[in-house]
């Protein structure tokens, strides 16, 4: 008879997502078995946040270099070596890896296991030559690149964010197809990088933020020299001997692009497919994309099988599935009910400036504003710190419901990704707009744009009457 393991948790896929929940069952002494068939840490550390943002960072160098003359610094173009940048990503990949490796996940007492996994019934996952049978199972497998079918694209070579972190040579062309974040944050640092970059986004660049807040970022993006075409479809890849032609099709106007290089970027997918879920009788949609079926305490529909991260099919982010790893933490192993709160889940797009966002945004504000909705605006051009940077680029918003209570933030500018968590927090608290009064923020920093936006909320309130008959009043005492 088969030799089972037969582990508090098995997790499958050792990302984000799932490490969390590994390191914190660990923490309350659940035995733990993660699967991961590919590298520790997931898309996150290997192929997604971590080498993008310093892909972004070595962008930055090269742009500072080149836009000195306002700071009375003569600018030069810079000499960019891309097996250079691409050691630098490595070499940062390489920083963090020990906090995800096998060797730190074995020392909190986790069993790791090399392989890839697939359930052989709904009580049964086999890994290697390894059968597990949990009294919990943890999906954690995350996405892969969503692939489009264009006709040609299969024909020629071409980037994905699995690939692209790799490259080592200069990238003469680079058409990008898809503007969502992973198309612009990448434009924008590889045309840092001394590329020509076009990016063919279907219908429009960054549609998930504000579109106030979009159109800030996309236009200096587009004033840094990415050629950001927006409606626009691909309607054939044609390989050559030198070089891959893209027909693009706007309206009724066709051109061809000759590029050097493509990168795909249209979405991400949840990998499910290697599970063989219906062995584990966890259901489907029937209609594509085949989402699972997921309950609020993100079970599927096998009690004993939950799912979170890029794999569940909802919002793809890090801190969403370290969020979602909290939730199977306390329902798997105390029982707590759990739900979601996804007005706590901030984003940012990590473009420059920043794009960073939480809850409920302007355009949801607005048609609620007979709720007693309001939103209050402050310009970075008005803030000191952001004048002495040069970063007056920029656009903050706070929504305050009729009770007063902060209820959602947008930022665009220098910093938005770091100033947005302190509204995240206030939101996590249910602090009112009044609390931003409370706090005294160092001068100069960008941190005071979040106090003017409590008394640009609060300067209404001098014109209240019975405010006015106070301070009237008080005029009268000794
Ligand atoms: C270019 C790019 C930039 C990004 N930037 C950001 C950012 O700045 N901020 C942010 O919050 N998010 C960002 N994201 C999104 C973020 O990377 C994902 O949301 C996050 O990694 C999801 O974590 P996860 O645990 O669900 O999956 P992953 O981290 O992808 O982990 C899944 C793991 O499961 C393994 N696996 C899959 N199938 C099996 C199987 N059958 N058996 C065993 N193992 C399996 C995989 O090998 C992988 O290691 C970015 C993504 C990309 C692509
Ligand atoms: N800063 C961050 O947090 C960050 C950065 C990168 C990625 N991510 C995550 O990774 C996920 C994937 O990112 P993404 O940018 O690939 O996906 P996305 O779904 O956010 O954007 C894809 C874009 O491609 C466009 N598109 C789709 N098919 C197309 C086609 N055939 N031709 C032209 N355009 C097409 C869509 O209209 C959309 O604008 C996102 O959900 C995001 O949450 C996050």
């Amino acid at each position: 008879m088969a030799e089972y393991l037969t582990p508090d948790l098995c997790i499958i896929g050792a990302g984000s997502g799932g490490l969390s929940v590994a390191a914190a069952a660990r923490a309350f002494g659940a035995s733990v078995v993660i699967v991961e068939k590919g590298e520790m840490g997931g898309d996150c550390l290997n192929f997604g946040c971590v080498p993008s943002k310093a892909l972004i960072a070595a962008g930055r160098h090269a742009h500072a270099m080149r836009s000195g003359e306002p700071f009375g610094i003569t600018g030069q173009d810079p000499q960019i070596s891309f097996r250079r940048v691409q050691e630098h990503i490595q070499d940062v990949i390489a920083g963090i890896a020990p906090h995800d490796s096998v060797s730190r996940f074995e020392g909190l007492g986790a069993t790791v296991i090399k392989a890839e996994g697939k359930f052989v019934d709904p009580r049964t996952l086999s890994a290697g030559d390894q059968l597990i049978r949990a009294r919990r199972f943890v999906i954690a497998t995350g996405s892969v690149p969503s692939v489009p079918q264009i006709p040609g694209l299969d024909q020629v070579p071409y980037f994905t964010n699995e690939t692209i972190f790799s490259n080592t040579r200069k990238l003469t062309h680079l058409a990008i197809i898809g503007g969502g974040p992973i198309g612009i944050e990448l434009a924008q640092a590889y045309r840092r990088l001394g590329s020509a970059v076009t990016v063919i986004e279907a219908t429009t660049p960054l549609q998930r933020s504000d579109p106030e807040l979009a159109e800030i970022a996309l236009r200096r993006v587009a004033e840094d020299g990415v050629d950001i075409r927006s409606n626009t479809r691909v309607v054939e890849i044609q390989p050559r001997s030198q070089g891959i032609g893209v027909l693009i099709e706007s309206g009724e106007a066709r051109e061809v692009l000759d590029v050097s290089h493509i990168l795909v970027a249209v979405g991400r997918t949840p990998n499910l497919e290697p599970l063989d879920l219906a062995k584990a009788k966890v259901r489907r949609d029937r209609k594509p994309p085949h989402r699972l079926r997921i309950g609020k305490n993100l079970k599927t529909s096998n009690r004993r099988i939950y799912v979170l991260g890029d794999a569940a099919g909802g919002q793809q982010f890090t801190h969403f599935a370290n969020y979602q790893a909290g939730l199977v933490i306390r329902n798997a192993l105390f029982g707590l009910p759990v739900s979601e709160k996804p007005e706590l889940i901030p984003h940012a797009t990590y473009c420059d400036p920043e794009i960073a966002e939480i809850g409920v945004t302007e355009p949801v504000a607005r048609r609620r504003h007979k709720e007693g909705y309001r939103v209050v605006r402050w310009s970075f051009a008005e803030n000191d710190r952001a004048r002495t940077e040069r970063e007056t680029y920029g656009l903050a918003k706070m929504i305050v419901d009729r009770r007063g209570r902060i209820v959602g933030a947008g930022i665009v500018g220098a910093g938005a990704g770091e100033l947005i968590a302190l509204f995240s927090f206030a939101i996590a608290n249910r602090l009112k707009a009044s609390h931003l009064l409370n706090f005294v923020a160092p001068y100069p920093t960008l941190s005071e744009i979040a106090k003017r936006l409590g008394t640009e909320y609060f300067r209404e309130q001098t014109h209240n009457p019975w405010l006015r008959r106070i301070i009237a009043l008080n005029r009268f005492l000794p």
